[in-house]
């Protein structure tokens, strides 16, 4: 693959001949850290460097989950960097930058306990043969989250190289928080969006303003929490929470963000007030009820512009993994999807639970909330077409490939 001018030929100081390089990049997520070893080739001084291949692996939970042992936390960054020692041949040690980038998980935690973690994370890096560049280990801006990774999935289709820039708009659906990002191609757009929402960078030679946004709690872990009504308690320990979106006769606890919850199915008929004009009964259990609870999460609290109502947008993370899950497309290959295929299965799912008892007791839950973000959320209509892809020519899709690309660029690393 290549890319336009991120390394001006005449500035390559490297006159070797096939001149290969590499880039690590870690991405700490709220539930899960994963590493991308880069693999770029440079054949000839006077010609561009291409993106030869990647190295992936994650482990389970995500940095927040060791919010009170840093140490542990990483501990799990370090199993992971030893894979690099493995990848990168010795003597390209010095000269291949670490990073690690932590979105929600840890914009989530109190401050002194992200940057406990992070300063661990620092030492491991410290300690590795590597080249640990100034701001090697840092919590990323929510809005680069969402560029970075429209950066990566159109310079992966090939939209970022060549004057026919038809580029994609991306849905990034996280544990803690979701994105959305396209290239507005209306005036109308940039008038009427908020202005934080609206944010130009360079790359490849070219200016972009794009429309992104990092919803913070809307991730489906977090939104999970918040149907239940307990995204913003405090000692959450010990309550019961109770939903219609879950099996009536489940009682369960979990741990996210390093807080316990206790929740279960609706098995008793407690009145339960949804929103103001409607009165439901809480025995009932399936995709009517559940669907008021979750538009309680969704309901007029994200911007919808209206240029994406019509344009198809690839979506990835959560949305792949519960299109997966569901069979609603190909494991490996991922495939094309409209949001109403979403809510068909949903509906499906919420009122046959029975037939799904061995999946996750949240799986009607995390399919409405999917259709609700989608529909009232972000205001995408039925027949909006979402191409749900988790690789792309057997890179990622996600945002690490274009943080490289930025670090590769900022560091010179070709000059
Ligand atoms: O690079 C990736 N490759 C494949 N799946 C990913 C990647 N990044 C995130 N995911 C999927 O998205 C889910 C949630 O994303 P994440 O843990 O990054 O939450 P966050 O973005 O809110 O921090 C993960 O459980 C994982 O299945
Ligand atoms: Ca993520």
């Amino acid at each position: 693959m290549w890319f336009q001018d991120l390394f001006p030929p005449n500035t390559c100081p490297i006159n070797a001949k096939t001149n290969t390089f590499y880039g690590i990049m870690f991405d700490a997520g709220s539930t899960g850290t994963r590493i991308h070893i880069y693999t770029f080739v440079q054949k000839s001084p006077e010609i561009l460097p291409e993106l030869e291949g990647e190295i992936f692996e994650s482990v389970k939970p995500g940095l927040s989950a060791y919010a009170d042992e840093p140490e542990k936390g990483a501990e799990s960054v370090k199993r992971l960097l030893d894979m690099a020692i493995d990848a990168v041949p010795p003597h390209l040690w010095k000269k291949t930058p670490v990073v690690l980038k932590a979105t929600a998980g840890l914009r989530l935690l109190s401050e002194e306990k992200a940057q406990a973690l992070l300063s661990e994370v620092k030492e491991v890096f410290e300690a590795s043969p590597f080249l640990v560049p100034e701001d090697s280990v840092s919590i990323m801006d929510g809005s680069y989250e969402g560029i970075l990774a429209w950066i990566t999935v159109n310079f992966l289709t090939g939209q970022l190289s060549g004057q026919n820039q038809h580029t994609v708009g991306t849905l990034d659906l996280g544990g803690a928080s979701t994105q959305i990002t396209f290239l507005p191609r209306f005036e109308e757009t940039l008038k009427e969006s908020p202005r934080d929402f609206l944010t130009s960078f360079e790359m490849f030679n070219s200016t972009y303003q794009l429309y992104t946004h990092s919803y913070l709690g809307f991730g489906l872990k977090a939104a999970r929490l918040a149907t239940l009504g307990a995204l913003n308690m405090e000692a959450a320990d010990g309550q019961m929470f109770r939903s219609s979106c879950l099996p009536k006769q489940l009682e369960a606890e979990w741990h996210f963000g390093g807080v316990k919850y206790r929740y279960g199915g609706n098995k008793k008929d407690v009145p339960l007030w949804l929103i103001p004009s409607v009165f439901v009964l809480a025995g009932e259990t399936g995709f009517k009820p559940c669907y008021l609870e979750v538009l309680k999460v969704v309901k007029g609290k994200l911007h919808q512009p209206d240029e994406i109502r019509g344009s198809s947008f690839y979506a990835f993370s959560y949305y792949y993994d519960r299109a997966a899950d569901t069979n609603l497309i190909d494991y490996e290959q991922g495939g094309v999807l409209e949001v109403r295929d979403f809510e068909r299965k949903a509906k499906e799912v919420c009122d046959n639970m029975e037939r799904f008892s061995s999946a996750s007791p949240f799986l009607c839950m995390d399919l409405t909330y999917i259709t609700a973000l989608l529909k009232e959320g972000f205001g995408f209509r039925d027949n909006t077409l979402l191409k749900l892809t988790k690789k792309v020519n057997n890179i990622e899709t996600s945002w690490t490939l274009g943080a490289t690309f930025h670090l590769l660029q900022s560091l010179g690393i070709t000059y």
